[in-house]
């Protein structure tokens, strides 16, 4: 599967660091397609304009429907299937959503988790709508719906200008999880939230380095207690920095720490 990932923005410019590195890599080797559309080409007046004042007042301003809409539509028409019609689901099957999904980074989203990018990333068609202002006029999302599965997304309680820094970071957090993208698969198994915990402390050359020792354990060679202490540092790490995350933790791995202490 080759992912299309379309970015709506009135700054496409900010989406440039995608070009480089891993994920500029694996663009230019089709591993993934990723394409940033200006908002700003679907308005119709001189001034290209993408906002307006907020019913009911209040500061700042809103996003403009019909610019989204006429993005939305051409992103659509680009994959080539703006009137796709569902199949009816064979008997007793599920009905097959072949809707891109529409992502909104949002204060008021769903959070994004290590668990979203790994849906994320099992989907053939995302469109990232990067909204600023005070938003964008919520009967862009009504409408959305008819063809897409809209998703509010938020990255954390706190408020960006825009929309496009919470893009940067869920299309890095997904492209990273598709096959072929990160140089050793392995390196995806053992990091952060993979397992629900955070990662353990990392250690290379020198053994000492400005009078600190790198910890015995991980000299000795012997890669079952190795593993075991690396157990051990996430699960006391995470208690100590997330103890959210710590309730969901097998009751099995808690007594078995306590065995090895
Ligand atoms: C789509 O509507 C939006 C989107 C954004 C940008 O996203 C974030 O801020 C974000 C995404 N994850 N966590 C935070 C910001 C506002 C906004 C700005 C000022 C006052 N109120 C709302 C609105």
């Amino acid at each position: 599967m080759r992912p299309r990932y379309d970015v709506l923005s009135i700054f496409p410019e900010y989406l440039q660091p995608l070009e480089l590195s891993l994920i500029g890599k694996a663009r230019k080797s089709g591993l993934l397609s990723l394409t940033v559309t200006d908002l700003r080409d679907f308005t119709t007046d001189r001034h290209r304009t993408v906002d307006d004042t907020p019913y009911g007042g209040g500061a700042g301003m809103v996003m403009k429907p019909e610019p989204w809409a006429q993005a939305l539509e051409s992103v659509l028409e680009a994959r080539g299937d703006a009137d796709v019609v569902d199949e009816p689901p064979a008997e007793g099957e599920e009905r097959h959503d072949s809707r891109p999904l529409l992502v909104v980074p949002s204060p008021a989203g769903n959070v994004f988790t290590q668990r979203t990018a790994e849906a994320f990333a099992q989907e053939r068609h995302i469109v990232f709508a990067c909204g600023r202002y005070e938003g964008i006029d919520e009967r862009v999302l009504d409408w959305a719906g008819e063809r897409f599965r809209v998703m509010p997304v938020s990255l954390g309680d706190y408020v960006l200008n825009g929309g496009e820094v919470a893009v940067m970071a869920m299309v890095e957090a997904t492209a990273r999880l598709l096959p072929g993208v990160i140089g050793n698969p392995e390196s995806l198994v053992e990091e952060s939230h993979s397992d629900g915990l955070l990662e353990y402390p990392v250690y290379t050359k020198p053994a000492v380095w400005r009078d600190r020792a790198v910890p015995d354990v991980l000299l000795s060679g012997n890669h079952a207690v190795i593993a075991r202490a690396r157990r051990d540092w996430q699960i006391e790490r995470t208690a100590r920095r997330r103890p959210d995350l710590i309730e969901a933790l097998d009751e099995s791995d808690l007594n078995a720490r306590d065995r090895s202490v």
